[in-house]
Protein backbone atom coordinates (compact mmCIF):
# COMPACT_ATOMS: atom_id res chain seq x y z
CA UNK A 1 0.00 0.00 0.00
CA UNK A 2 1.16 3.54 -0.87
CA UNK A 3 1.07 6.03 2.06
CA UNK A 4 1.82 9.68 0.87
CA UNK A 5 4.79 10.17 3.51
CA UNK A 6 6.56 7.62 1.46
CA UNK A 7 4.86 7.30 -2.04
CA UNK A 8 6.40 3.26 -3.39
CA UNK A 9 9.18 4.01 -6.54
CA UNK A 10 6.34 2.73 -8.98
CA UNK A 11 4.24 5.86 -8.15
CA UNK A 12 7.26 8.07 -8.38
CA UNK A 13 8.27 6.38 -11.72
CA UNK A 14 4.42 6.71 -12.95
CA UNK A 15 4.76 10.19 -12.12
CA UNK A 16 7.87 10.54 -14.04
CA UNK A 17 6.40 8.36 -16.79
CA UNK A 18 2.76 9.53 -17.31
CA UNK A 19 2.87 13.26 -16.88
CA UNK A 20 1.66 15.40 -19.76
CA UNK A 21 1.60 19.26 -19.87
CA UNK A 22 -1.46 20.92 -19.88
CA UNK A 23 -2.79 21.59 -23.15
CA UNK A 24 -6.39 21.48 -25.24
CA UNK A 25 -5.52 18.57 -27.18
CA UNK A 26 -5.81 16.36 -24.35
CA UNK A 27 -9.48 18.07 -22.90
CA UNK A 28 -10.86 20.28 -25.94
CA UNK A 29 -13.00 17.64 -27.76
CA UNK A 30 -14.60 17.15 -24.57
CA UNK A 31 -15.08 21.19 -23.88
CA UNK A 32 -19.45 21.19 -23.59
CA UNK A 33 -21.30 23.36 -26.31
CA UNK A 34 -25.07 24.63 -26.24
CA UNK A 35 -27.16 22.86 -28.44
CA UNK A 36 -30.09 24.94 -31.06
CA UNK A 37 -32.77 22.58 -28.26
CA UNK A 38 -30.98 23.19 -25.47
CA UNK A 39 -32.63 25.20 -22.39
CA UNK A 40 -31.14 26.72 -19.24
CA UNK A 41 -31.84 23.25 -17.18
CA UNK A 42 -30.58 21.65 -19.64
CA UNK A 43 -27.31 23.27 -20.21
CA UNK A 44 -26.15 22.49 -16.54
CA UNK A 45 -27.55 23.34 -13.11
CA UNK A 46 -24.95 24.21 -10.80
CA UNK A 47 -25.45 24.60 -6.83
CA UNK A 48 -22.91 26.57 -4.92
CA UNK A 49 -22.83 26.38 -0.95
CA UNK A 50 -22.75 30.15 0.19
CA UNK A 51 -21.13 30.66 3.67
CA UNK A 52 -21.81 34.00 5.86
CA UNK A 53 -20.26 36.37 7.06
CA UNK A 54 -17.63 35.13 3.87
CA UNK A 55 -19.57 36.21 1.40
CA UNK A 56 -17.51 36.87 -1.69
CA UNK A 57 -15.82 34.16 -2.11
CA UNK A 58 -19.41 31.69 -3.34
CA UNK A 59 -20.10 34.79 -5.75
CA UNK A 60 -16.67 34.96 -7.20
CA UNK A 61 -17.41 30.93 -7.75
CA UNK A 62 -21.03 31.56 -9.18
CA UNK A 63 -19.53 33.94 -11.88
CA UNK A 64 -16.76 31.70 -13.08
CA UNK A 65 -19.41 28.52 -13.81
CA UNK A 66 -22.30 30.68 -15.11
CA UNK A 67 -19.16 32.34 -17.91
CA UNK A 68 -18.45 28.27 -17.81
CA UNK A 69 -21.89 28.17 -19.93
CA UNK A 70 -23.88 26.04 -17.40
CA UNK A 71 -27.70 27.42 -18.08
CA UNK A 72 -28.16 28.01 -14.43
CA UNK A 73 -26.11 28.83 -11.74
CA UNK A 74 -27.63 29.21 -7.76
CA UNK A 75 -26.17 29.95 -4.92
CA UNK A 76 -27.45 27.99 -1.40
CA UNK A 77 -27.30 31.01 1.22
CA UNK A 78 -28.68 31.29 5.04
CA UNK A 79 -31.84 33.73 5.06
CA UNK A 80 -30.01 36.08 7.52
CA UNK A 81 -27.46 36.53 4.14
CA UNK A 82 -29.77 36.82 1.84
CA UNK A 83 -29.88 40.84 0.96
CA UNK A 84 -26.03 40.47 1.34
CA UNK A 85 -26.25 37.87 -1.46
CA UNK A 86 -28.99 39.24 -3.53
CA UNK A 87 -27.60 42.63 -3.59
CA UNK A 88 -24.82 41.89 -6.09
CA UNK A 89 -26.15 38.71 -8.45
CA UNK A 90 -28.44 39.68 -11.26
CA UNK A 91 -28.59 36.46 -13.26
CA UNK A 92 -27.11 34.33 -10.60
CA UNK A 93 -29.80 32.70 -8.10
CA UNK A 94 -29.67 33.42 -4.50
CA UNK A 95 -31.60 30.52 -2.81
CA UNK A 96 -32.21 30.98 1.17
CA UNK A 97 -32.45 28.40 3.59
CA UNK A 98 -33.98 28.88 6.92
CA UNK A 99 -32.68 25.23 8.42
CA UNK A 100 -30.41 22.35 7.59
CA UNK A 101 -33.89 20.68 6.54
CA UNK A 102 -34.70 23.48 3.93
CA UNK A 103 -30.82 23.38 2.65
CA UNK A 104 -30.85 19.59 2.32
CA UNK A 105 -34.09 19.83 -0.20
CA UNK A 106 -32.35 22.32 -2.52
CA UNK A 107 -29.60 19.87 -2.54
CA UNK A 108 -31.80 17.43 -3.66
CA UNK A 109 -33.14 19.13 -6.83
CA UNK A 110 -33.24 16.51 -9.38
CA UNK A 111 -32.34 19.03 -12.13
CA UNK A 112 -28.94 20.14 -10.43
CA UNK A 113 -26.39 18.61 -12.81
CA UNK A 114 -22.82 19.67 -10.09
CA UNK A 115 -22.37 20.93 -6.81
CA UNK A 116 -19.89 23.63 -5.11
CA UNK A 117 -18.51 23.59 -1.28
CA UNK A 118 -16.01 25.19 0.36
CA UNK A 119 -15.28 28.87 -1.04
CA UNK A 120 -16.32 30.78 2.82
CA UNK A 121 -18.08 28.14 3.78
CA UNK A 122 -16.37 27.42 7.32
CA UNK A 123 -14.28 24.80 8.53
CA UNK A 124 -17.17 23.71 10.45
CA UNK A 125 -19.33 20.56 10.89
CA UNK A 126 -22.09 21.50 9.40
CA UNK A 127 -19.78 22.04 6.04
CA UNK A 128 -18.65 18.79 6.98
CA UNK A 129 -22.11 17.43 7.29
CA UNK A 130 -23.35 19.46 3.74
CA UNK A 131 -20.43 18.19 2.16
CA UNK A 132 -21.32 14.16 2.71
CA UNK A 133 -25.03 15.21 1.82
CA UNK A 134 -24.18 16.52 -1.63
CA UNK A 135 -21.64 13.18 -2.03
CA UNK A 136 -24.96 10.82 -1.50
CA UNK A 137 -26.78 12.29 -4.30
CA UNK A 138 -23.90 10.49 -6.77
CA UNK A 139 -23.65 13.59 -8.66
CA UNK A 140 -20.13 15.53 -9.43
CA UNK A 141 -18.86 17.66 -6.06
CA UNK A 142 -16.56 19.92 -6.08
CA UNK A 143 -14.41 20.38 -3.07
CA UNK A 144 -12.39 23.64 -1.59
CA UNK A 145 -11.27 25.73 0.65
CA UNK A 146 -12.74 25.33 3.91
CA UNK A 147 -14.87 22.04 3.05
CA UNK A 148 -11.30 20.24 2.64
CA UNK A 149 -10.28 21.96 6.00
CA UNK A 150 -13.63 20.56 7.38
CA UNK A 151 -12.12 17.08 6.75
CA UNK A 152 -8.63 17.67 8.48
CA UNK A 153 -7.42 14.33 8.56
CA UNK A 154 -10.75 12.52 7.70
CA UNK A 155 -9.94 12.15 4.46
CA UNK A 156 -10.76 8.10 5.37
CA UNK A 157 -14.08 9.59 6.01
CA UNK A 158 -14.18 11.49 2.68
CA UNK A 159 -13.69 8.63 0.96
CA UNK A 160 -16.19 5.98 2.37
CA UNK A 161 -18.44 9.19 0.85
CA UNK A 162 -17.62 9.81 -2.67
CA UNK A 163 -19.83 7.48 -5.24
CA UNK A 164 -19.72 9.91 -7.96
CA UNK A 165 -17.16 12.05 -9.79
CA UNK A 166 -15.37 14.33 -7.33
CA UNK A 167 -12.58 17.19 -7.75
CA UNK A 168 -10.77 18.30 -4.61
CA UNK A 169 -8.88 21.33 -5.15
CA UNK A 170 -6.29 22.01 -2.00
CA UNK A 171 -3.84 24.78 -2.00
CA UNK A 172 -0.13 23.21 -0.04
CA UNK A 173 -1.80 23.93 2.94
CA UNK A 174 -5.26 22.48 2.54
CA UNK A 175 -3.60 19.29 1.33
CA UNK A 176 -1.40 18.76 4.62
CA UNK A 177 -4.45 19.72 6.74
CA UNK A 178 -6.37 17.29 4.80
CA UNK A 179 -3.55 14.35 4.51
CA UNK A 180 -1.54 14.96 7.21
CA UNK A 181 1.50 15.51 4.62
CA UNK A 182 3.04 18.85 2.87
CA UNK A 183 3.30 18.52 -0.15
CA UNK A 184 7.38 18.52 -1.59
CA UNK A 185 8.43 21.43 -3.34
CA UNK A 186 9.75 19.37 -6.06
CA UNK A 187 7.72 17.96 -9.26
CA UNK A 188 8.15 14.58 -9.14
CA UNK A 189 7.62 14.05 -5.34
CA UNK A 190 4.43 16.49 -5.56
CA UNK A 191 2.97 14.23 -8.75
CA UNK A 192 3.75 10.78 -6.53
CA UNK A 193 2.17 12.44 -3.53
CA UNK A 194 -1.04 13.89 -5.64
CA UNK A 195 -1.55 10.46 -7.31
CA UNK A 196 -1.65 8.64 -3.49
CA UNK A 197 -3.95 10.92 -2.62
CA UNK A 198 -6.24 10.36 -5.56
CA UNK A 199 -6.21 6.44 -5.06
CA UNK A 200 -6.84 7.61 -1.50
CA UNK A 201 -9.36 9.28 -1.52
CA UNK A 202 -11.05 8.02 -5.59
CA UNK A 203 -10.59 11.61 -6.39
CA UNK A 204 -9.74 13.66 -9.00
CA UNK A 205 -7.02 15.87 -7.21
CA UNK A 206 -6.16 18.98 -8.03
CA UNK A 207 -3.29 20.44 -6.16
CA UNK A 208 -2.72 24.10 -6.57
CA UNK A 209 -0.16 26.54 -6.95
CA UNK A 210 2.75 27.94 -9.38
CA UNK A 211 2.95 24.70 -11.42
CA UNK A 212 -0.98 22.93 -10.77
CA UNK A 213 -1.08 19.19 -10.71
CA UNK A 214 -4.07 17.19 -11.84
CA UNK A 215 -4.17 13.52 -10.68
CA UNK A 216 -6.88 11.02 -11.26
CA UNK A 217 -7.34 7.19 -9.21
CA UNK A 218 -6.30 5.50 -12.47
CA UNK A 219 -2.93 7.02 -12.54
CA UNK A 220 -3.56 9.72 -15.34
CA UNK A 221 -1.81 13.11 -14.00
CA UNK A 222 -1.31 16.54 -16.52
CA UNK A 223 0.74 19.43 -15.04
CA UNK A 224 -0.22 22.70 -15.70
CA UNK A 225 3.15 24.64 -16.22
CA UNK A 226 1.99 28.06 -17.62
CA UNK A 227 0.00 29.94 -14.83
CA UNK A 228 0.73 33.26 -14.11
CA UNK A 229 2.07 34.43 -11.02
CA UNK A 230 -0.55 37.56 -10.89
CA UNK A 231 -3.00 34.50 -9.97
CA UNK A 232 -1.75 34.35 -6.41
CA UNK A 233 -4.39 36.54 -5.42
CA UNK A 234 -7.04 36.31 -2.95
CA UNK A 235 -10.25 34.71 -4.98
CA UNK A 236 -8.96 33.21 -7.79
CA UNK A 237 -8.99 29.84 -6.21
CA UNK A 238 -12.64 30.69 -5.70
CA UNK A 239 -13.02 31.13 -9.09
CA UNK A 240 -11.19 27.97 -10.53
CA UNK A 241 -13.83 26.27 -8.88
CA UNK A 242 -16.49 27.40 -9.82
CA UNK A 243 -15.28 27.17 -13.15
CA UNK A 244 -14.71 23.35 -12.81
CA UNK A 245 -18.12 22.87 -11.26
CA UNK A 246 -19.61 24.54 -14.13
CA UNK A 247 -17.90 22.41 -16.60
CA UNK A 248 -18.81 18.92 -14.85
CA UNK A 249 -22.53 20.54 -14.59
CA UNK A 250 -22.54 20.50 -18.58
CA UNK A 251 -21.31 16.66 -18.57
CA UNK A 252 -17.84 17.24 -19.06
CA UNK A 253 -15.87 14.02 -17.09
CA UNK A 254 -14.04 15.57 -14.09
CA UNK A 255 -10.39 15.03 -15.11
CA UNK A 256 -10.60 16.65 -17.97
CA UNK A 257 -12.96 19.15 -16.82
CA UNK A 258 -10.48 20.08 -14.28
CA UNK A 259 -7.14 20.45 -16.66
CA UNK A 260 -9.36 22.19 -18.79
CA UNK A 261 -10.53 24.98 -16.18
CA UNK A 262 -7.08 25.28 -14.94
CA UNK A 263 -6.00 26.41 -18.70
CA UNK A 264 -8.77 28.61 -18.96
CA UNK A 265 -8.33 30.28 -16.00
CA UNK A 266 -4.37 30.58 -16.72
CA UNK A 267 -5.03 32.20 -19.87
CA UNK A 268 -7.82 34.65 -18.75
CA UNK A 269 -5.07 35.74 -16.20
CA UNK A 270 -2.60 36.12 -19.06
CA UNK A 271 -4.83 38.16 -21.00
CA UNK A 272 -5.62 40.83 -18.00
CA UNK A 273 -1.86 40.81 -17.35
CA UNK A 274 -0.58 42.81 -14.35
CA UNK A 275 -3.34 43.99 -11.68
CA UNK A 276 -5.27 41.48 -11.48
CA UNK A 277 -7.76 40.61 -9.03
CA UNK A 278 -10.15 38.08 -8.82
CA UNK A 279 -13.07 39.75 -9.73
CA UNK A 280 -11.15 40.48 -13.39
CA UNK A 281 -11.20 36.52 -14.13
CA UNK A 282 -14.97 35.52 -14.68
CA UNK A 283 -15.75 38.18 -17.56
CA UNK A 284 -11.93 36.98 -18.91
CA UNK A 285 -13.42 33.34 -19.19
CA UNK A 286 -15.24 33.73 -22.83
CA UNK A 287 -12.13 35.11 -24.23
CA UNK A 288 -9.93 32.95 -22.92
CA UNK A 289 -12.10 30.22 -24.39
CA UNK A 290 -11.94 31.91 -27.89
CA UNK A 291 -8.03 31.20 -28.07
CA UNK A 292 -9.17 27.41 -28.77
CA UNK A 293 -9.54 26.50 -31.83
CA UNK A 294 -12.95 26.67 -33.69
N1 LIG B 1 -13.47 37.48 -1.38
C1 LIG B 1 -13.64 36.50 -0.48
O1 LIG B 1 -14.69 36.40 0.12
C2 LIG B 1 -12.55 35.53 -0.27
C3 LIG B 1 -12.75 34.50 0.60
N2 LIG B 1 -11.89 33.51 0.75
C4 LIG B 1 -12.33 32.41 1.61
O2 LIG B 1 -11.88 32.66 2.90
C5 LIG B 1 -11.75 31.43 3.60
C6 LIG B 1 -10.40 31.30 4.21
O3 LIG B 1 -9.40 31.60 3.27
P1 LIG B 1 -7.96 32.01 3.78
O4 LIG B 1 -7.27 32.51 2.59
O5 LIG B 1 -8.04 32.90 4.96
O6 LIG B 1 -7.43 30.63 4.31
P2 LIG B 1 -6.58 29.53 3.62
O7 LIG B 1 -6.52 29.64 2.15
O8 LIG B 1 -7.05 28.21 4.16
O9 LIG B 1 -5.14 29.86 4.21
C7 LIG B 1 -4.91 29.61 5.59
C8 LIG B 1 -3.45 29.42 5.79
O10 LIG B 1 -2.99 28.31 5.04
C9 LIG B 1 -1.57 28.41 4.86
N3 LIG B 1 -1.12 28.03 3.52
C10 LIG B 1 -0.22 27.07 3.26
N4 LIG B 1 -0.02 26.93 1.99
C11 LIG B 1 -0.76 27.85 1.37
C12 LIG B 1 -0.94 28.18 0.01
N5 LIG B 1 -0.32 27.53 -0.98
N6 LIG B 1 -1.80 29.18 -0.28
C13 LIG B 1 -2.45 29.83 0.72
N7 LIG B 1 -2.30 29.54 2.03
C14 LIG B 1 -1.46 28.55 2.35
C15 LIG B 1 -1.24 29.85 5.16
O11 LIG B 1 -0.58 29.83 6.41
P3 LIG B 1 1.00 30.12 6.49
O12 LIG B 1 1.63 29.07 5.62
O13 LIG B 1 1.18 31.51 5.98
O14 LIG B 1 1.27 29.96 7.93
C16 LIG B 1 -2.59 30.55 5.30
O15 LIG B 1 -2.52 31.62 6.20
C17 LIG B 1 -12.05 30.35 2.56
O16 LIG B 1 -13.38 29.97 2.74
C18 LIG B 1 -11.88 31.04 1.25
O17 LIG B 1 -12.71 30.45 0.25
C19 LIG B 1 -10.58 33.51 0.11
O18 LIG B 1 -10.67 32.62 -1.00
C20 LIG B 1 -10.18 34.90 -0.35
C21 LIG B 1 -11.29 35.66 -1.02
N1 LIG C 1 2.98 31.75 -7.85
C1 LIG C 1 1.93 31.39 -8.56
N2 LIG C 1 1.98 31.35 -9.90
C2 LIG C 1 0.91 31.00 -10.63
N3 LIG C 1 -0.30 30.65 -10.08
C3 LIG C 1 -0.42 30.67 -8.76
C4 LIG C 1 0.69 31.02 -7.93
N4 LIG C 1 0.25 30.95 -6.64
C5 LIG C 1 -1.04 30.56 -6.68
N5 LIG C 1 -1.44 30.38 -7.94
C6 LIG C 1 -2.79 29.98 -8.38
O1 LIG C 1 -3.71 30.94 -7.85
C7 LIG C 1 -4.85 30.27 -7.32
C8 LIG C 1 -4.92 30.53 -5.82
O2 LIG C 1 -5.94 29.79 -5.23
P1 LIG C 1 -6.13 29.68 -3.64
O3 LIG C 1 -4.82 29.43 -3.00
O4 LIG C 1 -7.22 28.73 -3.42
O5 LIG C 1 -6.56 31.16 -3.25
P2 LIG C 1 -7.97 31.72 -2.71
O6 LIG C 1 -8.39 30.83 -1.57
O7 LIG C 1 -7.66 33.10 -2.23
O8 LIG C 1 -8.96 31.69 -3.81
C9 LIG C 1 -4.69 28.81 -7.69
O9 LIG C 1 -5.31 28.57 -8.93
C10 LIG C 1 -3.17 28.65 -7.82
O10 LIG C 1 -2.78 27.59 -8.68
Amino acid sequence: MHTLANPHRQAYNQAMSHYQSNSPALWEALLPSPHSNSHKYSRGYVLIQGGYPVTGAARLAALAAARSGAGITAIAVPAAALAIYASQLLSIMAKPYASTLDLYALIHDPRIGAFLIGPGAGASKETRETTLTMLQTAKPVVIDADALTAFARKSDSLKKAILGQCVLTPHDGEFEKLFGLQPADQLPERIAQALVAARQTNAIILLKGANTIIAAPDERVIVNERAPATLATAGAGDVLAGLITGLLAQGMPAFEAAAAAVWLHSTAAELHGIGLIAEDLPGLIPAAWRQLTP
